[in-house]
C-alpha cells in the first residue's frame, strides 16, 4: 500500500520546510497547493508532514467516515487554549461527547426558530443608529450586532455598550492565533505534550508533575513582550466579562432557557457533580466567541460583496421587498432563498475557519495511502471551495450556486464552512438564521454603496477577515417596502 511518502510533497520547501510559507501566507500556501499538486499532497513543518486533503471526497472520508481515527491537533488545542481551555471546541473523547450532548437541546432547529424574536430585537437596536447618510464601517457594526445577539441568547446579558472594547481584545487573541499558527513554539509544545500523553500510569507525584507540565505547556510563553502584555490583557478583559455574566446570574438567579442556566445547572451523567468554575468559564468562553466572531466576518464579506454587484444587490433587496416590511420570523427568513444564498457564497469565497486539523490517533487509511498513527491531516476549507471543476470561474460572487437545484449537483464534501462530521459547528443553524434575519432588516431599511471602489482581500492572519475597513454609505429607504 501507499505511504506518506508517496505523497507529492509541495515545491519550494527550505530548512524549516514549508514552516516560514504557512506562517507568512497562512491560507494561500493551500491554493499554491491546490493549484500544483491536486487533490492531495503535503507541506512538511522541519521533518514533519502534513498531509493537505484538497478533494471533496478525501475531507468526506477523513471527517466523516473515518471520525473515529482522528483528534483535534495539541497544536490547535495549544493555541486556543487562553481563551477555550477545555471547552466544547477543544475537548475531546468522553468530556467532549458529554458537553455536547448537554447543549445540543439549545442549538436544535426548533429551538433556534425560537430566538428569532431575541436577535431580531437587537438587530433592529443596532440599525436604529445607523442615520441617513452616514459611513458606518461595516465590520464593527456587524461584530456588535453578533455580539450582541449571542450575549442575549446565550447569556440574557446586553455587551452593546461594550462591543468596541471586547472585540479589540478578540482582535488581540487573533493576532496571537496567526502569530502562533506554524511557530516554532507550537511545534515544540505540541511534540512535548504528546510525549507526555503517552506516558500512562505514573505514580502519583509525577502524575502530578506530568499533569502540571502538560497545563504549563498549554500556557502562552510569558515573554517580557509588548505583544505578550497585550495578550494578558486581552484574556483579562474577556474573562472579566465572562465571569461578570456568570456572577449576575449566580447572584440573580432565575431558571432562564439559555446557555447560562443550563451550564450553571448541569449535573456529570455518572457522579452527579456539577461543573466546576473552569468549565463553565471555558464553555461561556467558548460560545461567546464562536457565537459571534465566525458570524461578524461573514456577514460583513455579504455587504462587502453586495455593495459591489449591483445586480445580486437588485435581486436581494427585491426578495426582501416581497416580505412586504415586515419585520421577517423564521419561517419567513426559510423562504429567503437568494438571501441564504448571499451568505453560503460569502462563506464558500472567505470561510472564516478557513482550514480543519486533525491528528490520527490509530494508523488509518485514507484515499488509499496508509497514514501512520500520529500523521497530520488538514482540510484547507477555502482552497477546497474554489476547486474549479465544482465551483466553475471560482472568485466570482454567484449567490444562485446556492440554489436548491445547483446543490444537490454538488458532491458531498465540497462545501462545508461548518465542518463535517460529528464535530461540525453546534451553531451552524444559529448562524445561518441570524445572517437571514440580519440581510434582511438591512434590505428592509437601508440602501448602501461602498465608499471606495478600491478592492478589498481578506486578511489570512486573522481568519479571513477583510484586510481594511469596508466603509459603506448608508442611506434610509423611504420607498415602500
Ligand atoms: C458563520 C458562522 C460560523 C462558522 C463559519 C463556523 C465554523 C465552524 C467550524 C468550521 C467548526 C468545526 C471546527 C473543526 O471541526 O475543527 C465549528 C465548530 C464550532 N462552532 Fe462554529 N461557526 C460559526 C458560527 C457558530 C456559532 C453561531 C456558534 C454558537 C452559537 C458556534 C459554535 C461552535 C462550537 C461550540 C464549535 C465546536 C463544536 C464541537 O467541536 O463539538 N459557531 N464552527
Amino acid at each position: 500500500m501507499k505511504t506518506v511518502e508517496d505523497i507529492p510533497i509541495l515545491s519550494g520547501q527550505t530548512f524549516s520546510g514549508h514552516a516560514k510559507e504557512f506562517r507568512t501566507t497562512q491560507a494561500a500556501i493551500f491554493l499554491r497547493l491546490a493549484r500544483e499538486l491536486g487533490d492531495l499532497g503535503q507541506i512538511r513543518f522541519f521533518n514533519f508532514p502534513l498531509v493537505v486533503l484538497c478533494a471533496p471526497e478525501l475531507a468526506h472520508e477523513a471527517l466523516v467516515e473515518k471520525q473515529k481515527s482522528f483528534e483535534k491537533s495539541i497544536a490547535t488545542k495549544i493555541m486556543f487554549y487562553p481563551f477555550a481551555g477545555r471547552g466544547l471546541f477543544t475537548s475531546e473523547g468522553e468530556p467532549w461527547r458529554k458537553q455536547r450532548k448537554l447543549m445540543a437541546p439549545l442549538f436544535h432547529p426548533r429551538t433556534i426558530d425560537g430566538y428569532a424574536p431575541m436577535m431580531n430585537d437587537v438587530i433592529t437596536r443596532c440599525l436604529d443608529d445607523w442615520k441617513d447618510g452616514v459611513i458606518i464601517d461595516a465590520g464593527r457594526e456587524m461584530t456588535r450586532i453578533t455580539m450582541g445577539v449571542a450575549a442575549k441568547v446565550l447569556f440574557d446579558a446586553d455587551t452593546l455598550d461594550e462591543s468596541d472594547e471586547i472585540s479589540d481584545a478578540i482582535r488581540t487573541m487573533f493576532n496571537y492565533l496567526g502569530d502562533q499558527t506554524g511557530s516554532v513554539s507550537i511545534v515544540v509544545r505540541a511534540t512535548l505534550v504528546q510525549l507526555l500523553l503517552q506516558r500512562q500510569n505514573l505514580p502519583a507525584p509525577l502524575e502530578r508533575a506530568r499533569e502540571a507540565t502538560i497545563e504549563a505547556l498549554h500556557q502562552p510563553v510569558p515573554l517580557p513582550t509588548a505583544e505578550r502584555r497585550k495578550l494578558f490583557a486581552a484574556v483579562r478583559t474577556l474573562d472579566d466579562r465572562i465571569q461578570r455574566m456568570i456572577t449576575d446570574r449566580r447572584q440573580n438567579g432565575g431558571d432562564r432557557p439559555d446557555l447560562l442556566s443550563r451550564l450553571l445547572a448541569a449535573r456529570d451523567e455518572d457522579d452527579g457533580s456539577f461543573m466546576t468554575d473552569r468549565q463553565v468559564r471555558d464553555e461561556a468562553m467558548t460560545l461567546f466567541i464562536a457565537g459571534h466572531e465566525t458570524t461578524a466576518t461573514s456577514t460583513t464579506w455579504c455587504l462587502y460583496f453586495l455593495a459591489r454587484h449591483p445586480e445580486v444587490y437588485r435581486r436581494w433587496q427585491q426578495e426582501v421587498d416581497g416580505l412586504s416590511g415586515k419585520t421577517p420570523t423564521a419561517a419567513d427568513a426559510t423562504r429567503l432563498e437568494y438571501t441564504r444564498g448571499v451568505f453560503r457564497e460569502a462563506l464558500r469565497l472567505y470561510p472564516p475557519a478557513f482550514a480543519i486539523d486533525r491528528v490520527a490517533i490509530e494508523d488509518v487509511e485514507v484515499g488509499g495511502y496508509h497514514l501512520p498513527k500520529l500523521t497530520s491531516i488538514i482540510v484547507p476549507i477555502h482552497a477546497l471551495h474554489r476547486r474549479e471543476a465544482i465551483f466553475p470561474d471560482p472568485e466570482r460572487f454567484d449567490p444562485t450556486r446556492f440554489s436548491p437545484e445547483n446543490e444537490a449537483k454538488r458532491p458531498r464534501g465540497a462545501y462545508m464552512p461548518f465542518g463535517a462530521g460529528p464535530r461540525i459547528c453546534i451553531g451552524a443553524t444559529f448562524a445561518t438564521l441570524e445572517a437571514e434575519l440580519l440581510l434582511a432588516q438591512i434590505a428592509q431599511r437601508f440602501d448602501f454603496e461602498p465608499v471606495s471602489d478600491a478592492p478589498i482581500g481578506p486578511d489570512y492572519a486573522t481568519a479571513l477577515r477583510p484586510e481594511k475597513p469596508v466603509l459603506l454609505r448608508v442611506r434610509a429607504r423611504r420607498a415602500a417596502n
